[in-house]
Protein backbone atom coordinates (compact mmCIF):
# COMPACT_ATOMS: atom_id res chain seq x y z
CA UNK A 1 0.00 0.00 0.00
CA UNK A 2 1.56 3.25 -1.00
CA UNK A 3 1.97 5.92 2.04
CA UNK A 4 -0.22 9.10 1.55
CA UNK A 5 0.73 12.32 3.35
CA UNK A 6 -0.22 13.73 6.64
CA UNK A 7 -2.92 16.06 5.09
CA UNK A 8 -4.60 12.82 3.01
CA UNK A 9 -4.70 10.93 6.12
CA UNK A 10 -6.23 13.58 7.52
CA UNK A 11 -8.62 14.15 5.30
CA UNK A 12 -10.10 10.25 5.27
CA UNK A 13 -10.26 10.53 9.14
CA UNK A 14 -12.38 13.36 8.94
CA UNK A 15 -14.27 12.01 6.53
CA UNK A 16 -15.46 9.31 8.07
CA UNK A 17 -16.00 10.56 11.35
CA UNK A 18 -19.70 11.23 12.47
CA UNK A 19 -20.79 14.41 14.11
CA UNK A 20 -21.35 13.94 17.89
CA UNK A 21 -25.39 14.56 17.84
CA UNK A 22 -25.69 13.37 21.42
CA UNK A 23 -25.86 16.42 24.00
CA UNK A 24 -26.42 16.92 27.50
CA UNK A 25 -27.30 19.36 30.34
CA UNK A 26 -24.85 20.30 33.17
CA UNK A 27 -24.50 22.80 35.83
CA UNK A 28 -22.81 25.28 34.53
CA UNK A 29 -19.95 24.63 37.32
CA UNK A 30 -19.39 21.14 35.54
CA UNK A 31 -19.27 22.61 32.35
CA UNK A 32 -15.39 23.46 31.98
CA UNK A 33 -14.33 22.73 28.93
CA UNK A 34 -17.32 20.74 27.47
CA UNK A 35 -18.49 21.97 23.48
CA UNK A 36 -21.37 23.98 23.92
CA UNK A 37 -24.41 22.80 21.94
CA UNK A 38 -26.27 26.19 21.11
CA UNK A 39 -25.56 29.50 20.46
CA UNK A 40 -26.31 31.31 23.60
CA UNK A 41 -28.01 35.33 23.38
CA UNK A 42 -28.21 37.37 26.75
CA UNK A 43 -31.68 36.81 28.16
CA UNK A 44 -31.00 39.97 30.49
CA UNK A 45 -29.12 43.02 30.78
CA UNK A 46 -26.50 42.65 32.73
CA UNK A 47 -26.07 44.75 34.68
CA UNK A 48 -29.60 44.58 34.95
CA UNK A 49 -29.77 48.12 36.42
CA UNK A 50 -27.67 51.43 36.47
CA UNK A 51 -25.06 51.34 39.18
CA UNK A 52 -22.82 53.08 40.84
CA UNK A 53 -18.96 52.54 39.90
CA UNK A 54 -17.93 54.69 42.95
CA UNK A 55 -18.98 55.19 46.70
CA UNK A 56 -19.92 58.63 46.69
CA UNK A 57 -23.63 60.04 45.68
CA UNK A 58 -26.13 59.86 43.01
CA UNK A 59 -26.58 63.10 41.40
CA UNK A 60 -27.62 65.10 38.57
CA UNK A 61 -24.67 66.67 36.86
CA UNK A 62 -26.29 69.62 35.74
CA UNK A 63 -26.21 70.82 39.59
CA UNK A 64 -22.98 69.89 40.53
CA UNK A 65 -21.76 72.76 37.66
CA UNK A 66 -19.21 75.00 39.48
CA UNK A 67 -18.70 72.85 42.59
CA UNK A 68 -15.27 73.62 44.12
CA UNK A 69 -13.89 73.83 47.81
CA UNK A 70 -14.22 77.48 47.46
CA UNK A 71 -17.56 77.25 46.37
CA UNK A 72 -19.13 74.29 47.79
CA UNK A 73 -22.53 73.07 46.46
CA UNK A 74 -25.40 71.75 49.13
CA UNK A 75 -27.15 68.72 47.89
CA UNK A 76 -29.93 67.22 50.21
CA UNK A 77 -29.45 62.86 50.53
CA UNK A 78 -32.79 62.11 50.35
CA UNK A 79 -31.35 58.03 50.86
CA UNK A 80 -28.69 55.90 51.60
CA UNK A 81 -28.60 52.68 49.22
CA UNK A 82 -25.93 49.71 49.86
CA UNK A 83 -25.57 47.43 46.94
CA UNK A 84 -28.54 45.13 46.88
CA UNK A 85 -30.88 47.65 47.98
CA UNK A 86 -33.65 49.12 45.67
CA UNK A 87 -35.78 51.78 46.17
CA UNK A 88 -38.45 53.85 43.74
CA UNK A 89 -37.58 57.54 44.06
CA UNK A 90 -38.58 60.59 42.47
CA UNK A 91 -35.32 62.52 42.05
CA UNK A 92 -36.08 66.58 42.66
CA UNK A 93 -33.90 69.64 42.27
CA UNK A 94 -31.14 69.96 44.78
CA UNK A 95 -31.09 66.20 45.62
CA UNK A 96 -28.42 63.08 46.49
CA UNK A 97 -28.85 59.80 47.13
CA UNK A 98 -25.90 58.48 49.04
CA UNK A 99 -24.83 55.25 47.16
CA UNK A 100 -22.08 52.45 47.33
CA UNK A 101 -20.02 50.82 44.45
CA UNK A 102 -22.49 48.67 43.23
CA UNK A 103 -25.75 50.39 44.16
CA UNK A 104 -28.63 50.92 42.13
CA UNK A 105 -29.41 54.22 41.05
CA UNK A 106 -32.69 55.47 40.67
CA UNK A 107 -34.09 57.51 37.97
CA UNK A 108 -33.35 60.92 37.44
CA UNK A 109 -30.10 60.91 38.67
CA UNK A 110 -27.54 60.68 35.82
CA UNK A 111 -23.57 60.78 37.40
CA UNK A 112 -22.22 60.09 40.94
CA UNK A 113 -19.28 62.22 42.54
CA UNK A 114 -16.99 59.90 44.62
CA UNK A 115 -17.05 60.84 48.50
CA UNK A 116 -13.65 61.98 48.72
CA UNK A 117 -14.99 65.01 46.77
CA UNK A 118 -17.66 65.55 49.40
CA UNK A 119 -17.77 66.59 53.22
CA UNK A 120 -19.11 62.47 53.53
CA UNK A 121 -22.42 64.36 54.72
CA UNK A 122 -25.36 62.18 56.13
CA UNK A 123 -28.45 64.40 55.64
CA UNK A 124 -27.05 67.30 53.18
CA UNK A 125 -23.44 66.57 51.38
CA UNK A 126 -21.74 69.55 50.43
CA UNK A 127 -19.85 68.81 47.16
CA UNK A 128 -16.20 69.96 46.20
CA UNK A 129 -15.99 68.99 42.57
CA UNK A 130 -18.36 69.39 39.98
CA UNK A 131 -19.03 65.82 37.66
CA UNK A 132 -20.38 65.40 34.15
CA UNK A 133 -23.34 63.49 33.54
CA UNK A 134 -22.29 59.42 33.29
CA UNK A 135 -19.35 59.81 34.82
CA UNK A 136 -19.07 56.68 37.28
CA UNK A 137 -21.93 55.64 36.24
CA UNK A 138 -22.29 52.12 35.17
CA UNK A 139 -25.46 52.18 32.72
CA UNK A 140 -27.92 48.98 32.02
CA UNK A 141 -26.37 46.57 29.86
CA UNK A 142 -22.66 48.09 30.01
CA UNK A 143 -21.28 44.78 30.28
CA UNK A 144 -23.84 42.82 28.24
CA UNK A 145 -26.85 44.01 26.57
CA UNK A 146 -30.44 41.77 26.56
CA UNK A 147 -30.29 39.89 23.07
CA UNK A 148 -27.11 39.80 22.28
CA UNK A 149 -25.47 36.54 20.97
CA UNK A 150 -22.93 35.97 23.51
CA UNK A 151 -21.61 32.77 22.55
CA UNK A 152 -21.40 30.64 19.46
CA UNK A 153 -22.17 26.74 19.33
CA UNK A 154 -19.26 24.69 19.75
CA UNK A 155 -17.13 27.12 21.53
CA UNK A 156 -15.38 25.20 24.47
CA UNK A 157 -15.92 26.64 27.74
CA UNK A 158 -13.33 28.15 29.36
CA UNK A 159 -13.30 30.04 33.27
CA UNK A 160 -13.98 32.73 31.37
CA UNK A 161 -17.27 31.83 29.07
CA UNK A 162 -18.54 30.13 32.81
CA UNK A 163 -18.03 33.27 34.29
CA UNK A 164 -20.33 34.79 31.32
CA UNK A 165 -23.32 32.12 31.38
CA UNK A 166 -23.20 32.75 35.32
CA UNK A 167 -23.87 36.31 35.36
CA UNK A 168 -26.80 35.77 32.87
CA UNK A 169 -28.58 33.87 35.41
CA UNK A 170 -27.84 30.55 33.73
CA UNK A 171 -27.68 27.89 36.09
CA UNK A 172 -27.74 25.07 33.26
CA UNK A 173 -26.24 24.73 30.08
CA UNK A 174 -26.52 22.39 26.76
CA UNK A 175 -23.20 20.82 25.94
CA UNK A 176 -22.19 18.12 23.61
CA UNK A 177 -21.85 14.54 25.08
CA UNK A 178 -17.91 14.40 24.99
CA UNK A 179 -16.66 11.27 22.28
CA UNK A 180 -16.20 8.21 23.84
CA UNK A 181 -12.62 6.75 22.90
CA UNK A 182 -11.46 3.53 24.32
CA UNK A 183 -7.59 3.24 24.44
CA UNK A 184 -5.50 -0.09 23.81
CA UNK A 185 -1.66 -0.46 24.44
CA UNK A 186 -0.38 -3.81 22.60
CA UNK A 187 3.11 -5.19 23.23
CA UNK A 188 4.19 -8.22 25.89
CA UNK A 189 7.04 -6.12 26.92
CA UNK A 190 4.92 -3.72 28.70
CA UNK A 191 4.87 -3.59 32.08
CA UNK A 192 3.10 -1.41 35.02
CA UNK A 193 3.92 -0.09 38.33
CA UNK A 194 3.79 -1.98 40.92
CA UNK A 195 4.74 -4.96 38.96
CA UNK A 196 8.47 -5.18 38.77
CA UNK A 197 10.25 -4.86 35.43
CA UNK A 198 11.71 -8.55 34.02
CA UNK A 199 14.26 -8.54 31.85
CA UNK A 200 13.56 -7.23 28.28
CA UNK A 201 10.22 -5.54 29.60
CA UNK A 202 9.88 -1.53 29.77
CA UNK A 203 6.63 0.11 31.43
CA UNK A 204 3.97 0.97 29.52
CA UNK A 205 3.88 5.06 29.24
CA UNK A 206 2.08 5.44 26.15
CA UNK A 207 -1.55 4.93 27.81
CA UNK A 208 -0.90 7.49 30.33
CA UNK A 209 -0.15 10.29 27.93
CA UNK A 210 -3.11 9.21 26.09
CA UNK A 211 -5.60 8.61 28.37
CA UNK A 212 -4.38 11.94 29.98
CA UNK A 213 -4.09 14.22 27.07
CA UNK A 214 -7.89 12.67 25.97
CA UNK A 215 -9.12 13.57 29.55
CA UNK A 216 -7.71 17.35 28.48
CA UNK A 217 -9.91 17.12 25.35
CA UNK A 218 -12.67 15.95 27.17
CA UNK A 219 -12.97 13.29 25.60
CA UNK A 220 -14.53 9.95 27.84
CA UNK A 221 -12.06 6.91 28.28
CA UNK A 222 -14.05 4.32 28.55
CA UNK A 223 -11.55 1.77 28.63
CA UNK A 224 -7.97 1.88 28.90
CA UNK A 225 -5.93 -0.96 28.97
CA UNK A 226 -2.67 -2.88 27.76
CA UNK A 227 -2.52 -6.25 26.20
CA UNK A 228 -0.16 -8.61 25.13
CA UNK A 229 1.36 -8.87 21.60
CA UNK A 230 -1.39 -11.53 21.13
CA UNK A 231 -3.62 -10.40 17.99
CA UNK A 232 -6.74 -12.85 18.97
CA UNK A 233 -7.22 -11.30 22.27
CA UNK A 234 -7.02 -7.76 21.27
CA UNK A 235 -9.43 -8.72 18.75
CA UNK A 236 -11.75 -10.36 21.10
CA UNK A 237 -11.35 -7.26 22.94
CA UNK A 238 -12.13 -4.67 20.81
CA UNK A 239 -15.27 -6.83 19.32
CA UNK A 240 -16.52 -7.03 22.72
CA UNK A 241 -16.26 -3.20 23.62
CA UNK A 242 -16.78 -1.92 20.01
CA UNK A 243 -20.10 -0.70 21.00
CA UNK A 244 -19.19 1.09 23.62
CA UNK A 245 -17.03 3.88 22.35
CA UNK A 246 -17.08 5.74 19.08
CA UNK A 247 -13.42 5.00 18.25
CA UNK A 248 -10.53 2.76 19.38
CA UNK A 249 -6.77 4.25 19.63
CA UNK A 250 -4.48 1.38 20.18
CA UNK A 251 -0.54 2.00 20.28
CA UNK A 252 2.32 -0.84 18.79
CA UNK A 253 2.00 -3.08 16.47
CA UNK A 254 2.30 -1.80 13.33
CA UNK A 255 4.93 -1.89 11.55
CA UNK A 256 6.23 -5.07 9.96
CA UNK A 257 7.88 -7.33 12.61
CA UNK A 258 6.76 -10.87 13.89
CA UNK A 259 4.81 -9.18 16.66
CA UNK A 260 3.12 -6.29 14.78
CA UNK A 261 -0.04 -7.85 15.57
CA UNK A 262 -2.61 -5.35 14.53
CA UNK A 263 -2.29 -6.23 10.68
CA UNK A 264 -3.58 -9.52 11.91
CA UNK A 265 -6.04 -8.01 14.34
CA UNK A 266 -7.88 -6.16 11.25
CA UNK A 267 -8.43 -9.04 9.24
CA UNK A 268 -9.68 -11.11 12.50
CA UNK A 269 -12.26 -8.51 12.59
CA UNK A 270 -12.84 -8.33 8.96
CA UNK A 271 -12.05 -4.94 8.87
CA UNK A 272 -11.80 -1.91 6.57
CA UNK A 273 -7.93 -0.88 6.07
CA UNK A 274 -8.39 2.81 5.56
CA UNK A 275 -4.35 3.48 5.04
CA UNK A 276 -1.28 2.35 6.71
CA UNK A 277 2.12 4.16 6.92
CA UNK A 278 1.94 7.78 6.60
CA UNK A 279 4.93 10.00 4.60
CA UNK A 280 6.31 11.42 7.73
CA UNK A 281 8.45 10.52 10.79
CA UNK A 282 7.99 10.01 13.52
CA UNK A 283 4.91 7.50 13.46
CA UNK A 284 5.55 6.26 9.68
CA UNK A 285 3.25 3.01 10.20
CA UNK A 286 -0.08 4.62 11.28
CA UNK A 287 -2.89 1.77 10.49
CA UNK A 288 -6.22 3.12 10.23
CA UNK A 289 -9.16 1.00 10.04
CA UNK A 290 -12.90 0.96 9.95
CA UNK A 291 -15.00 -1.09 11.68
CA UNK A 292 -18.53 -1.17 12.71
CA UNK A 293 -18.36 1.78 10.83
CA UNK A 294 -16.00 3.36 13.71
CA UNK A 295 -12.47 4.27 13.73
CA UNK A 296 -9.82 2.22 14.56
CA UNK A 297 -6.20 4.34 14.44
CA UNK A 298 -3.48 2.45 14.84
CA UNK A 299 -0.34 4.11 16.25
CA UNK A 300 2.95 3.40 16.18
CA UNK A 301 4.33 2.44 19.60
CA UNK A 302 7.39 4.53 20.22
CA UNK A 303 6.20 7.20 22.90
CA UNK A 304 6.96 10.10 20.33
CA UNK A 305 5.74 8.59 17.47
CA UNK A 306 2.52 7.49 19.46
CA UNK A 307 2.46 11.60 21.26
CA UNK A 308 2.95 13.15 17.63
CA UNK A 309 0.94 11.30 15.82
CA UNK A 310 -2.09 11.35 18.30
CA UNK A 311 -1.54 15.33 18.53
CA UNK A 312 -1.65 15.69 14.25
CA UNK A 313 -4.45 12.94 13.47
CA UNK A 314 -6.75 13.15 16.37
CA UNK A 315 -7.06 16.67 17.29
CA UNK A 316 -8.81 17.03 13.55
CA UNK A 317 -11.37 13.90 13.89
CA UNK A 318 -11.96 15.67 17.85
CA UNK A 319 -12.87 19.09 15.75
CA UNK A 320 -15.09 17.18 13.25
CA UNK A 321 -17.04 14.91 15.90
CA UNK A 322 -17.61 18.28 18.35
CA UNK A 323 -18.07 20.63 15.52
CA UNK A 324 -15.88 22.82 16.10
CA UNK A 325 -12.19 23.76 15.28
CA UNK A 326 -11.02 24.97 18.49
CA UNK A 327 -8.89 21.53 18.74
CA UNK A 328 -7.58 22.15 15.37
CA UNK A 329 -3.19 21.95 15.89
CA UNK A 330 -2.16 26.13 15.44
CA UNK A 331 0.50 26.50 12.76
CA UNK A 332 2.74 29.33 13.35
CA UNK A 333 5.76 30.65 11.76
CA UNK A 334 9.19 30.99 13.91
CA UNK A 335 12.31 31.83 13.76
CA UNK A 336 14.74 28.96 14.73
CA UNK A 337 17.66 28.88 17.55
CA UNK A 338 20.26 26.64 17.85
CA UNK A 339 21.36 24.05 15.20
CA UNK A 340 20.27 20.46 13.71
CA UNK A 341 22.06 18.57 11.80
CA UNK A 342 19.98 15.15 11.20
CA UNK A 343 18.95 15.38 7.41
CA UNK A 344 15.67 14.20 6.23
CA UNK A 345 14.40 12.36 3.27
CA UNK A 346 10.93 11.80 5.04
CA UNK A 347 8.80 15.03 6.09
CA UNK A 348 9.87 15.17 10.17
CA UNK A 349 7.80 16.19 13.27
CA UNK A 350 10.88 17.49 15.84
CA UNK A 351 9.85 18.72 19.07
CA UNK A 352 10.65 21.93 20.43
CA UNK A 353 9.28 25.27 22.74
CA UNK A 354 7.98 28.08 21.23
CA UNK A 355 8.11 31.71 22.31
CA UNK A 356 7.26 35.06 21.15
CA UNK A 357 7.93 33.73 17.42
CA UNK A 358 11.15 32.06 18.30
CA UNK A 359 11.56 28.18 18.55
CA UNK A 360 14.41 26.47 20.20
CA UNK A 361 14.96 22.46 20.35
CA UNK A 362 15.68 20.41 23.81
CA UNK A 363 19.27 19.41 23.89
CA UNK A 364 18.00 15.61 24.52
CA UNK A 365 17.94 12.69 22.22
CA UNK A 366 15.35 13.41 19.07
CA UNK A 367 14.66 9.70 18.62
CA UNK A 368 10.75 8.67 18.25
CA UNK A 369 11.75 5.96 21.38
CA UNK A 370 12.27 8.80 23.48
CA UNK A 371 9.78 10.75 25.74
CA UNK A 372 12.26 12.30 28.19
CA UNK A 373 13.27 14.74 25.83
CA UNK A 374 9.35 16.25 25.60
CA UNK A 375 9.43 17.66 29.05
CA UNK A 376 9.24 21.57 28.79
CA UNK A 377 8.68 21.08 24.59
CA UNK A 378 5.00 22.87 23.40
CA UNK A 379 5.30 22.33 19.47
CA UNK A 380 6.30 20.69 16.81
CA UNK A 381 8.77 21.72 14.38
CA UNK A 382 7.15 20.80 10.80
CA UNK A 383 10.48 20.03 8.67
CA UNK A 384 9.45 19.22 5.06
CA UNK A 385 10.67 16.20 2.94
CA UNK A 386 14.54 16.06 1.92
CA UNK A 387 15.92 18.89 4.29
CA UNK A 388 19.00 18.79 4.97
CA UNK A 389 18.87 20.42 8.46
CA UNK A 390 18.08 24.02 10.00
CA UNK A 391 19.86 26.35 10.32
CA UNK A 392 20.08 29.72 13.03
CA UNK A 393 17.25 31.97 12.70
CA UNK A 394 16.40 29.85 9.06
CA UNK A 395 12.03 30.29 9.30
CA UNK A 396 10.16 27.28 10.08
CA UNK A 397 6.99 26.36 10.81
CA UNK A 398 5.64 25.05 14.04
CA UNK A 399 2.22 23.41 14.98
CA UNK A 400 1.38 24.29 18.81
CA UNK A 401 0.53 21.52 21.41
N1 LIG B 1 12.25 -3.67 9.76
C1 LIG B 1 11.60 -2.57 10.11
N2 LIG B 1 11.49 -2.29 11.41
C2 LIG B 1 10.83 -1.16 11.78
C3 LIG B 1 10.29 -0.32 10.81
C4 LIG B 1 10.38 -0.66 9.46
O1 LIG B 1 9.90 0.04 8.57
N3 LIG B 1 11.04 -1.81 9.16
N4 LIG B 1 9.67 0.83 11.24
C5 LIG B 1 10.19 1.40 12.45
C6 LIG B 1 9.42 2.55 12.84
S1 LIG B 1 9.65 3.95 11.93
C7 LIG B 1 8.62 2.53 13.91
S2 LIG B 1 7.82 3.97 14.38
C8 LIG B 1 8.41 1.34 14.71
C9 LIG B 1 6.93 1.11 14.87
O2 LIG B 1 6.76 0.02 15.64
P1 LIG B 1 5.33 -0.44 16.13
O3 LIG B 1 4.37 0.63 15.96
O4 LIG B 1 5.03 -1.71 15.51
O5 LIG B 1 5.48 -0.53 17.67
P2 LIG B 1 6.16 -1.66 18.53
O6 LIG B 1 7.12 -2.40 17.71
O7 LIG B 1 5.12 -2.36 19.23
O8 LIG B 1 6.95 -0.74 19.53
C10 LIG B 1 7.94 0.14 19.14
C11 LIG B 1 8.75 0.55 20.37
O9 LIG B 1 7.94 1.25 21.27
C12 LIG B 1 7.90 0.57 22.54
N5 LIG B 1 6.53 0.66 23.07
C13 LIG B 1 5.47 0.03 22.54
N6 LIG B 1 4.39 0.31 23.27
C14 LIG B 1 4.78 1.12 24.28
C15 LIG B 1 4.12 1.72 25.36
N7 LIG B 1 2.80 1.54 25.53
N8 LIG B 1 4.80 2.48 26.22
C16 LIG B 1 6.14 2.68 26.01
N9 LIG B 1 6.84 2.12 24.99
C17 LIG B 1 6.17 1.35 24.14
C18 LIG B 1 8.26 -0.85 22.23
O10 LIG B 1 8.73 -1.52 23.34
C19 LIG B 1 9.27 -0.66 21.13
O11 LIG B 1 10.53 -0.33 21.68
O12 LIG B 1 8.94 0.20 14.11
C20 LIG B 1 10.26 0.38 13.58
N10 LIG B 1 10.71 -0.86 13.12
O1 LIG C 1 8.05 6.31 12.29
MO1 LIG C 1 9.09 5.84 13.49
O2 LIG C 1 9.90 7.23 12.84
O3 LIG C 1 10.50 5.69 14.35
O4 LIG C 1 8.32 6.65 14.84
Amino acid sequence: MERITLEQAIEVLVQQTKKQTKTKTVSVFEALNQVLAHDVYAPINVPSFNRSAMDGYAVKASETAGASHETPIKLQVIKQLMAGDYAQLKAESNQAVLVMTGSYIPDGFDAVIRQEDTNYGDEVVELYASVKPFMNYSAIGEDIKQGQLMLQAGTVLTPIHLGILASLGMEKVEVLAPIKVGLISSGSELAEAPEALKPGQIYDSNRFVLTSRLKQLNVEVVFSKKISDDPTAVACFIKEQMKNVDLVITTGGVSVGKKDIMHEVISQLEANRLFWRINMRPGTPVLASLYQDKLMLGLSGNPFAALTTFELLFRPILSQAMHTNTYTCVRKQARFKGTFNKGSKQRRFIRAYYEDGVVSIPTGEHASSVLSSMLGCNCFIDIEAGNAGLAENETVEVVLL
